[in-house]
């Protein structure tokens, strides 16, 4: 406590610690597991509560690996019901259905879309159709969130955004990241001034993609269906940045990187943004991504007063350390936060749990984007429509530098195809 009465940083950092340990560390058990969503809410007030009792159907549109584990994740929600599942053919719709004991399947997109029952969808097929299948939901009047990256070109995005905000319909891209407790946590540390003003942000993410990926099979190499580290990856670390340094657009833009010249697409790239300020808030944001090798994965905020890490992975973190100041160089005091996620229910053990790691983490951004359509609102506080331009937009400017074509749902009829 300071001499005005109020809660230091250490005493704000030491209880908010404190919730989040006694929240998040029950012993395991058979029983389902409490979500401990109310960490995110207790933490920062960010996403609206919702009221008992209040349920939402979500209609999932592609049953690929995504879907399939965000449909893994919800089953930790008891308001969320997955009422139906669209997909390109109607016997992978099926088989979807039957191994989540979803009740309703259907052939195509569009009927998912109709689907009366639907009250919002999730779209898990892959970017280059994210904008053709954004679009069939908003205009069936449905909520939308739609996986990561939100399209493969600005514009795309843009029309997704419109049409939302035309309909006054929920729209999310799933940059799932700014749900985690963790970042929650930093925002709010952050924003307390525990670090100071933010001059920096040094964030990482690549992985040695033939691990799960055949090249040049996989869409990571197709160019058409949207590949590329850029689009798969590098919209992790370039989502940090306005965060960090507000949602504005950085007012230079350097980029580098390696591409693959037989597929065309973006092996890795090196991102430097910079926002101008001087030292009234100016900063640089120094960003890496690759499908080669695996990096640490570290997200480092660095402000005038310290700095926080976000260990790895920390697109989906559990784990983070907050470095306070003190007089002279290196001299710092370090605090640890870790909030664990919760184990995966038996249900989601018994149907092949999860794809990607950490997927289980999900159900944050999945309760998030719930409570923001319970409580009527048309966007999440955690990240909104502008931020999701303002990344897209970023990644145009890198990809014309590093020379790679626009690609996937270019153009109005949002096919696929350039
Ligand atoms: N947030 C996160 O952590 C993650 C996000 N993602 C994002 O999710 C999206 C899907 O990724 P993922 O599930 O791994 O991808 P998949 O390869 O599993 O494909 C997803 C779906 O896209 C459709 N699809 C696949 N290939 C084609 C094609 N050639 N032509 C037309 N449609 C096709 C299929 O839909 P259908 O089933 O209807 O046939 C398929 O099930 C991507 O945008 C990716 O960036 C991916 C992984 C993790
Ligand atoms: O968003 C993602 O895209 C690529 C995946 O391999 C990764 O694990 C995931 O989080």
């Amino acid at each position: 406590m300071d001499s005005n009465g109020n809660n230091s940083v250490e005493d704000v950092v030491r209880s908010l610690d404190a919730f989040f340990s006694s929240s998040s560390s029950s012993p395991p058990s058979s029983a389902p597991r409490p979500v401990p969503l109310d960490i995110a809410d207790g933490l920062t007030l960010l996403s609206p509560p919702t009221a008992a009792g209040a349920t939402l159907n979500w209609g999932i549109m592609g049953a690929g690996r995504v879907s399939h584990d965000f449909v893994q994740a919800l089953k930790a929600l008891p308001q969320a019901r997955v009422v139906a599942v669209g997909a390109s053919t109607l016997p992978k719709a099926e088989a979807f259905a039957s191994t989540h004991k979803i009740p309703g399947a259907h052939g195509s997109y569009e009927a998912l879309a109709r689907d009366p029952e639907v009250q919002i969808v999730y779209v898990g097929t892959l970017h280059a159709f994210h904008k053709e299948h954004a679009l069939l939901a908003l205009e069936a009047g449905k909520h939308v969130l739609v996986e990561k990256p939100v399209a493969c070109r600005a514009e795309d995005g843009v029309v997704m955004v419109g049409r939302a905000r035309e309909k006054k319909l929920l729209f999310l891209e799933g940059m799932w990241t700014r749900f985690f407790p963790v970042v929650e946590m930093a925002r709010y540390l952050i924003s307390s001034g525990a670090i100071g003003r933010v001059v920096a942000l040094h964030a990482d993410f690549g992985f040695n993609s033939s691990d799960s990926e055949g090249y040049p099979d996989s869409p990571f190499f197709n160019h058409v269906l949207g590949g590329g580290g850029l689009l798969f990856v590098g919209v992790y670390p370039i989502s940090m940045a306005p965060l960090c340094f507000g949602s504005r657009m950085p007012t230079k833009i350097a980029a580098a990187g390696v591409v693959d010249a037989p597929t065309g697409v973006d092996l890795s790239g090196g991102v430097i943004l910079e926002y101008e300020g001087g030292r009234e808030g100016g900063g640089l944001a120094v960003l890496t991504y690759n499908l080669m090798g695996e990096t640490p994965e570290e997200t480092t905020i660095v402000g005038t007063e310290g700095r926080i890490k976000i260990l790895g992975p920390a697109h989906c973190p559990t784990q983070m350390v907050l470095y306070r100041k003190h007089k002279g160089r290196r001299n710092v005091q370090a605090f640890d936060f870790e909030y664990p996620l919760p184990a995966p229910l038996p249900a989601v053990e018994a149907t092949g749990g999860f794809n990607y790691p950490n997927s289980q983490g999900f159900m944050y951004e999945a309760a998030a984007a719930q409570r923001c359509v319970l409580a009527g609102l048309g966007e999440t506080p955690q990240y909104t429509m502008e931020e999701t331009l303002i990344v897209a937009k970023i990644m145009d400017e890198v990809r014309r530098q590093l020379g790679v074509r626009a690609v996937g749902g270019g153009g109005e009829d949002g096919k696929g195809t350039k």
